[in-house]
């Protein structure tokens, strides 16, 4: 089987398409595996669709199911248009969130994101004030002054609490810099697409960024969110890394 390895600002993820769908969630726990496997954050498969011009199955590295991950439909819209599995370098493909619309151009993909829905407006624990938003997959998120606040533990805590990933944000001179506790990986990733989407909603709901805002996650890269008529627009590079065959 060829699988390709793509880093969608870091946070990266194993690629490859099928017609058998069936459950992978043990491929990804060995796929994924760093020290035994080609490692990675996630696994991606691309399976035929009637009603798109795919779908996916997206398993985390712990081979949890989850309905969507914002970068990897970055990296597999570029996947998808760079190994001819569509005809244009527009396209749709269904997740388990709902379908999902991209645009490729060159190494720079545009995302659409699901509609966001909040779970909780706020909530204080743990000495923080939280907001708790599903932006395809539910996103716990505090803003604070400093990200030396983020701590592991009280993540890992919230984040089995909850349910959800868990995003402490900061916000200066109109940017926002992210750190994301991942579900599914249990750890801190080093970016996470629909974490900074939770925290852009958050800070552009408070009036404290604009309706184009940089945002960079842990690994420094730069990232666009966009709100435009209500839906979250996500933009950034791709690096396709390896293709091997095993
Ligand atoms: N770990 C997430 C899925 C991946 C989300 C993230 N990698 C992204 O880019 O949105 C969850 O199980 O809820």
């Amino acid at each position: 089987m060829t699988y390709t390895k793509y880093s969608a600002s870091g946070n990266d993820f194993i690629i490859f398409h099928t017609f058998i769908e069936k459950d992978y969630s043990l491929d990804a726990i060995k796929l994924c595996n760093r020290t035994e496997g080609i490692g990675a954050d996630g696994l991606v498969v691309i399976i035929p669709s009637s009603q798109a011009d795919f779908k996916w199955l997206f398993y985390n590295s712990d081979g949890s199911n989850a309905a969507m991950c914002g970068n990897a439909t970055r990296a597999v819209s570029h996947y998808a248009f760079f190994n001819n599995l569509v005809s244009s370098n527009e396209m749709q493909f269904l997740t388990g969130a709902g379908l999902i619309k991209s645009f490729v151009e060159n190494d720079i993909v545009e995302t659409q994101l699901t509609a966001p829905k909040v779970i909780n407006e706020e909530f204080i624990q743990g000495g923080f004030l939280w907001h708790l938003v599903d932006t395809g997959v539910p996103h716990l998120v505090t803003i604070v002054d400093d990200l030396e606040l983020y701590n592991h533990d009280l993540c890992a805590k919230m984040r089995y609490e909850h349910n959800a990933n868990v995003n402490f944000a900061k916000i200066e001179n109109g940017i926002i810099k992210v750190r994301t506790y991942e579900r599914g990986v249990e750890g801190e990733t080093l970016a996470c697409g629909t974490g900074m989407a939770a925290c852009f909603l958050r800070a552009n709901e408070l009036g404290l960024v604009k309706n184009t805002t940089f945002v960079y996650p842990k690994s420094g890269e730069e990232l666009t969110l966009s709100l435009r008529n209500g839906t979250i627009y996500f933009k950034g590079a791709v690096k396709k890394v390896f293709t091997t065959t095993i």
